[in-house]
C-alpha cells in the first residue's frame, strides 16, 4: 500500500502560497495554494490542532492513511507538516470540488443517472481497495467525493477511517459512534456487535440517494431524530412513483446496499459487479456534463458560504429552529455532531409525523432481488417492499408517536440508554391515557342523560382531560371538564419531573372523580327508590334480597339535606383542589421572580464592584 511520491513536496509553510478558501469541514479549512518550488497548484487542508485537541488520534490516523494509500480514486497526501498550532496536509487540488458542493451550486435536484453511475463506480473502486487493505472509510458521502478538472473522481477525508486490523484501543474505536448520522449504518448506531466494512456499503447506498435527490434522506432533521428514524423506519430507497426517472437496476443497487442486516449487504467487490455500473460513462463526459459553465471553486464556495450565512440569520430569527440548523450543517457538509442525551430525549418525545415521517418498523417482508450481478452467483439480497411499492406505502402510526416497544430488539445495546428514557416517557404517557380513557368509559356508561351529555362534551372537546395530539400529549386541568374548575393549562413534559406530572394529573382528574362520585350517589338513590317501589308492588322483597340486593337495601337512603351537604362537601373539596393548584402556580412564578431578582441584584453588585 505504501508508495513513494515521485515529486518531493517541501514540508515548510514558507514554500507554499495560500490562495482562496475552497472548503471547510468540521475540523479544517481547505485552501487552494501554490507549491512555490514545484510551481504546482495544490490543496492545503489546515487543521487547527488546538481545536482538535481531543482528536489528535483521528488526525494522526487520517494523515497516516492518506500517506499510505495509492489508488487513483483515493485522495492521497503529498506531504504534511505542522506550522505553529496548525497541521498542514498538502494534497492534489481537485478544482471541481466535492459532489455536495457541485449539487448545492448547480444541481439542487441531484445528478442524472449516467453521472451517478460513473461517480459511484469510481467511489466503489476506492472502497474495494480500502476494504481489501483492511480499512473502513466510515464517512462516505457526497461531501467527501471530489472531482478534478478532467472529471476524475476521488474519495477524500479519512478523518474517521478505521483499520480492520487494529487491536486494543483502535479496535475499540470501531465500537464507537463515528460518521455523519444521515449516512451512518444502523449497526454503527446500535453498537451491538461493532461493525465492519459493510458500514461503508450502507453509507454508499445513502450517498447514491443523495446524488439522486440532491440531499441525503432525513438530512433536514436534527441528528437525534435521524438516528431514531434510521433505526426504526424501513431503510430509505428509491421509490417507484417519485423516482420514475431512475432505472430499475439503480433502484435494485440502492436497495441491495440499504439492507439493515449488514451480513445481507454485498461486499464492495461484489457490488462493483452490479449491472447498474455498466451505465457508467467516461471521465470526459462527466467533466463536460458536470463542470461545464461552472465558476471557479473558490467563487462557488464563497457563494455557498454567503447562502449559509443568510440561512443562519434566518434561523436565528426563527429562534434557532433545530431542523433548519441541521439543514445548515448539511449545506456545510459537516461530519461530526454532538450527541446530547437530554436533547435526544426531548426530541424523541416530541417527534411528530407532521412532516410525513413514517414510523414503520423494518417489516422484514423482503422480496428477493433478481440477480443483478453479472459475473457472480449472488446470494439473494433483501429489498424492503415499500421501496419498490407505491410512494405512499409507508403508513405512519396514527398518533404519530414512536412505538418504542418495537424498537427493543434493534436497540438492545444502544450505548447511551436513550431508549429507556423514551420508553419510560411513553409508558407514562400510556398510563395517563389509559387512566383517562377508563375514566371516560365509566363516564360514558352513566345512565344519567345529563351526565352523559357533560361527559360527551368532555370527550369531544379539545379540552378533554388528556388530549392526545399528534406525537405529543398534554394534560389540561381545565379539561377535566368541571365547569367550575380554574382554566389553567399545564403542558406536561413526560420526560422531566415525575412528581410534577403526578400533581398535574391529580389536579386534572380530581374534579372528574368528584363529579362521578356525586352522580353515583344520585343514581344509588334512584336505584333504591326503584327497588323499594318494585318490592312494594310485587312483594318480591326476599327474592331480590337473595339475589344480592341486600347490601343496597341496607344502605340508608340519603335525605334531601344529606344530599345538599354532600354536594357542599364536594364543592369545597373541589375549591381546595383548585386553590392548591393556583398556589403551586404562584409558587412557581414566585421562584422565577426570585431568580430574576437575584440575577439583577448580582449584576448590580458586579457593576458596583467594577466601578469601585
Ligand atoms: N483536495 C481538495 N481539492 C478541492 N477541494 C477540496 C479538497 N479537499 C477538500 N476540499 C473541499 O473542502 C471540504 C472540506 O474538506 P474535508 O472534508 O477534508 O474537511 P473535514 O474537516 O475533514 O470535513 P468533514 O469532516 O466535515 O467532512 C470538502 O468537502 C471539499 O469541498
Amino acid at each position: 500500500m505504501a508508495h513513494a511520491s515521485e515529486k518531493k513536496f517541501p514540508v515548510s509553510s514558507k514554500d507554499y502560497k495560500l490562495y482562496e478558501e475552497v472548503g471547510e469541514g468540521v475540523s479544517a479549512t481547505v485552501y487552494r495554494a501554490l507549491c512555490i518550488p514545484l510551481d504546482e497548484i495544490v490543496a492545503i487542508k489546515v487543521l487547527d490542532l488546538e481545536k482538535c485537541n481531543n482528536d489528535l488520534d483521528g488526525i494522526r490516523r487520517e494523515v497516516q492513511t492518506m500517506a499510505l494509500i495509492n489508488h487513483p480514486n483515493l485522495l492521497r497526501a503529498h506531504c504534511s507538516f505542522t506550522t505553529g498550532q496548525s497541521l498542514w496536509v498538502v494534497t492534489p487540488y481537485l478544482s471541481g470540488g466535492s459532489c455536495l458542493h457541485l449539487m448545492k451550486s448547480a444541481r439542487p435536484e441531484g445528478f442524472v443517472e449516467p453521472i451517478i453511475a460513473t461517480v459511484l463506480r469510481e467511489v466503489l473502486k476506492a472502497l474495494v481497495y480500502l476494504h481489501a487493505h483492511g480499512h473502513i472509510h466510515r464517512d462516505v458521502k457526497a461531501g467527501n467525493i471530489l472531482i478534478d478538472a478532467n472529471g476524475a473522481v476521488k474519495l477524500a477525508d479519512f478523518g474517521v477511517s478505521a483499520c480492520m486490523f487494529d487491536s486494543g484501543d483502535r479496535q475499540r474505536s470501531r465500537n464507537t459512534f463515528v460518521g455523519t448520522p444521515c449516512w451512518m449504518a444502523p449497526e454503527v448506531m446500535q453498537q451491538l456487535h461493532g461493525y465492519d466494512f459493510k458500514a461503508d456499503i450502507w453509507s454508499f447506498g445513502i450517498t447514491a440517494l443523495e446524488l439522486a435527490h440532491g440531499h441525503a434522506p432525513f438530512s433536514k432533521y436534527p441528528p437525534m431524530k435521524v438516528l431514531l428514524m434510521t433505526l426504526q423506519n424501513a431503510p430509505p430507497g428509491l421509490d417507484y412513483e417519485r423516482d420514475k426517472r431512475f432505472s430499475k437496476s439503480f433502484k435494485e443497487m440502492v436497495a441491495a446496499c440499504l439492507v439493515k442486516d449488514p451480513k445481507k449487504r454485498p461486499s464492495s467487490e461484489k457490488l462493483l459487479k452490479h449491472h447498474f455500473f455498466k451505465h457508467a460513462c467516461s471521465n470526459e463526459y462527466r467533466a463536460r456534463t458536470i463542470l461545464d459553465g461552472l465558476s471557479p471553486l473558490g467563487e462557488r464556495f464563497r457563494t455557498l458560504k454567503m447562502k449559509e450565512a443568510d440561512l443562519f440569520l434566518q434561523n436565528k430569527a426563527m429562534n434557532g429552529d433545530k431542523e433548519h440548523l441541521s439543514q445548515q450543517e448539511y449545506v456545510r457538509g459537516i461530519s461530526a455532531w454532538n450527541f446530547d442525551i437530554e436533547e435526544l430525549k426531548s426530541q424523541a418525545v416530541f417527534i411528530q409525523d407532521k412532516n410525513g415521517i413514517s414510523n414503520i418498523r423494518d417489516p422484514d417482508m423482503n422480496c428477493k432481488s433478481k440477480n443483478a450481478y453479472d459475473d457472480e452467483d449472488f446470494s439473494p439480497e433483501v429489498v424492503s417492499p415499500e421501496r419498490f411499492g407505491p410512494a405512499n406505502s409507508q403508513t405512519p402510526q396514527e398518533d404519530g408517536v414512536f412505538d418504542l416497544r418495537n424498537m427493543e430488539g434493534s436497540l438492545a445495546s444502544f450505548p447511551i440508554r436513550p431508549l429507556h428514557a423514551l420508553e419510560e416517557s411513553q409508558q407514562r404517557h400510556q398510563s395517563v391515557q389509559d387512566y383517562s380513557s377508563s375514566l371516560l368509559y365509566c363516564q360514558k356508561k352513566d345512565i344519567n342523560s345529563q351526565t352523559s351529555a357533560t361527559m360527551n362534551a368532555l370527550e369531544d372537546t379539545p379540552e378533554g382531560a388528556t388530549v392526545q395530539q399528534k406525537g405529543r400529549f398534554k394534560v389540561t386541568s381545565a379539561s377535566a371538564g368541571y365547569k367550575g374548575a380554574p382554566s389553567t393549562n399545564c403542558s406536561v413534559n413526560p420526560v422531566s419531573g415525575a412528581s410534577t406530572n403526578r400533581t398535574v394529573l391529580a389536579a386534572a382528574v380530581l374534579p372528574s372523580l368528584q363529579y362521578i362520585l356525586q352522580q353515583n350517589t344520585m343514581q344509588r338513590e334512584q336505584l333504591i327508590k326503584s327497588i323499594k317501589y318494585l318490592e312494594q308492588t310485587s312483594g318480591h322483597h326476599r327474592e331480590l334480597a337473595d339475589e344480592g340486593t341486600t347490601d343496597l337495601l341496607q344502605l340508608p337512603p340519603a335525605s334531601g339535606r344529606e344530599r345538599e351537604l354532600q354536594s357542599q362537601v364536594l364543592r369545597l373539596q373541589q375549591r381546595i383542589g383548585s386553590a392548591v393548584e393556583e398556589l403551586q402556580i404562584l409558587k412557581r412564578k414566585n421562584a422565577q421572580l426570585e431568580q430574576t431578582l437575584n440575577a439583577v441584584l448580582n449584576r448590580e453588585e458586579r457593576i458596583k464592584d467594577e466601578e469601585c
